[in-house]
């Protein structure tokens, strides 16, 4: 082919430019350091990142081409760190049949119709925990404490596990994979990569044992296959009778459930705290359609599915927040053949790596891109396709979304009827590599008294 492959430069072997774009991400500095690249080489430029000869590519046709190319072309095959920690039958490294049937499977589970009879329990949790940690208290410090909520959260609707010591020793395994996931894949003793090795060998046991016992139980048709995520796909068979999704595959993707869920949706949570403490008159309209829903229930009286889906304003400053700060930075696509995009050649093997900020911060495609405004959402056809990515796009969009609205809506509804708060750290944030708010967001807290 005629082709050149995109400018730039590739590095130092194996380092290549991942301390400076981690240090960027680390300093929230990582979209000025995509721009100065842009500057200096163009759209479409090569580097290295997490070990391997990368494109870094933006703009909604980039977005479409990642999205949606065929999976014999790119492939979601992970830098070596998310490989080796999730593991080889996580949904992240399949592609085609495997990736469809598994991901069928799932998506089955966690649909909006099937989540909808989980609502009233997640309510409770929520209660729940607020009594735990805000009830009484003057200072709350959010993101840890919204951590452990969503963690309990998607604890008991993927595993069906409770609060108790079980559930604590996951935690402190889940929390090392994931700093693992974005190290340089470095393993020797004291490394962060090691730890994140060592630790998904742990969590896997640990979900291997609880499938084992739920097995068991199914078998002794004492429980549910609906009751959790587990239970659910332990009991999926095809036509023949065999079980859908191996043993390996089902713990391997529960945990990536947990994994890709819980810090993700508390970290949602926490910048839509950070951000009503900005902007009062988002609070308040916020908080007018809250207590609209609220006076309509009996005091104690669980949330519904009508209820969220009453909730639109609400939402509305849930995705401005979730443009203005998305979870996910951007995520990486292998080529398996030499493939074409914007007249440059990518050779087979390489990454391609899309960052959802470069579209989120477009100001040809949300005008005043730095401007808190969720009215910019009020017609839903004014933003272009594949400009707003939050959860991705096309057949690997993210299939919790549904969750962590759910999730989100209900404890914003909890906290804006029963609380009001202030920020007692500076506005800073930094991503690790998701965002991290100044000391985890210290507020102050005090009941709201109703008018
Ligand atoms: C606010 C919360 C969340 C955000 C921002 C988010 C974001 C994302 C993004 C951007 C992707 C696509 C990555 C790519 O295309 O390379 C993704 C995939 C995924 N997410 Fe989420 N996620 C959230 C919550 C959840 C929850 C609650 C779950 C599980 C219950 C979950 C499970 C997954 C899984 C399994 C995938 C891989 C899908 C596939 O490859 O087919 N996520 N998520």
């Amino acid at each position: 082919t005629s082709k050149r492959i995109p400018p730039g430069s590739l590095g130092i072997p194996l380092i290549g430019q991942s301390l400076g774009f981690l240090r960027a991400l680390h300093t929230n500095t990582a979209e000025k350091w995509l721009e100065d690249r842009i500057r200096k080489y163009g759209p479409v430029s090569k580097l290295s990142i997490l070990g391997k000869p990368t494109v870094f590519i933006y703009g909604q046709a980039a977005n479409k081409f990642v999205f949606h190319s065929d999976s014999s072309i790119l492939a979601n095959q992970q830098p070596e760190p998310f490989a080796k920690i999730m593991g080889d039958r996580s949904l992240l490294e399949l592609s085609g049949p495997d990736h469809k049937r598994i991901r069928e499977a799932i998506v089955l589970f966690l649909k909006p119709e099937s989540l909808k009879k989980f609502v009233g329990k997640m309510d409770e949790q929520v209660r729940k925990h607020i009594e735990i940690y805000w009830k009484g208290k003057q200072t709350v410090t959010v993101l840890p404490m919204m951590k452990i909520m969503t963690f309990n959260i998607i604890c008991s609707l993927l595993f069906g596990l409770e609060q108790g010591k079980q559930r604590d020793q996951f935690l402190s395994s889940f929390e090392e994979m994931l700093k693992g996931l974005w190290a340089l894949p470095i393993n020797l003793p004291f490394t962060q990569y090691n730890r994140g090795l060592r630790e998904s060998v742990r969590a896997r046991d640990l979900v291997k044992e609880l499938v084992q016992e739920k097995r068991v139980l199914l078998e002794k048709n004492g429980a549910s296959p609906h009751q959790d995520l587990i239970a659910f796909l332990l009991s999926m068979h095809d036509e023949d009778g065999k079980q859908v999704l191996t043993e390996k595959e089902i713990v391997q993707n529960v945990v990536l459930g947990l994994l890709g869920g819980y810090e993700t949706s508390a970290i949602t949570i926490t910048f839509i705290i950070r951000q009503l403490a900005n902007e009062p008159t988002v609070c308040a309209a916020v908080l007018q359609e809250q207590q609209e829903i609220a006076k309509s229930k009996a005091s104690g009286e669980s949330l519904t599915w009508e209820d969220l889906n009453k909730m639109k304003y609400t939402w509305r400053v849930v995705m401005e927040v979730m443009r203005i700060f998305p979870p996910v930075f951007g995520a990486f696509r292998t080529t398996l053949t030499d493939i074409e995009f914007d007249g440059y050649l990518i050779p087979k093997g390489w990454q391609i790596f899309w960052a959802a900020p470069m579209t989120h911060m477009d100001s040809s495609i949300f005008p005043e891109p730095s401007k808190f405004n969720p009215n910019r959402f009020e017609k839903q056809a004014s933003v272009p396709p594949h400009c707003l990515v939050p959860f991705g796009g096309g057949p690997r969009m993210c299939p919790g979304n549904e969750l962590a609205r759910i999730e989100t809506l209900i404890t914003i509804h909890h906290l804006v009827t029963q609380y009001e708060w202030k920020l007692c750290a500076d506005n800073h944030f930094s991503r690790d590599p998701m965002p991290h708010p100044t000391q985890g967001l210290p507020i102050k807290v005090w009941p709201r008294e109703l008018a």
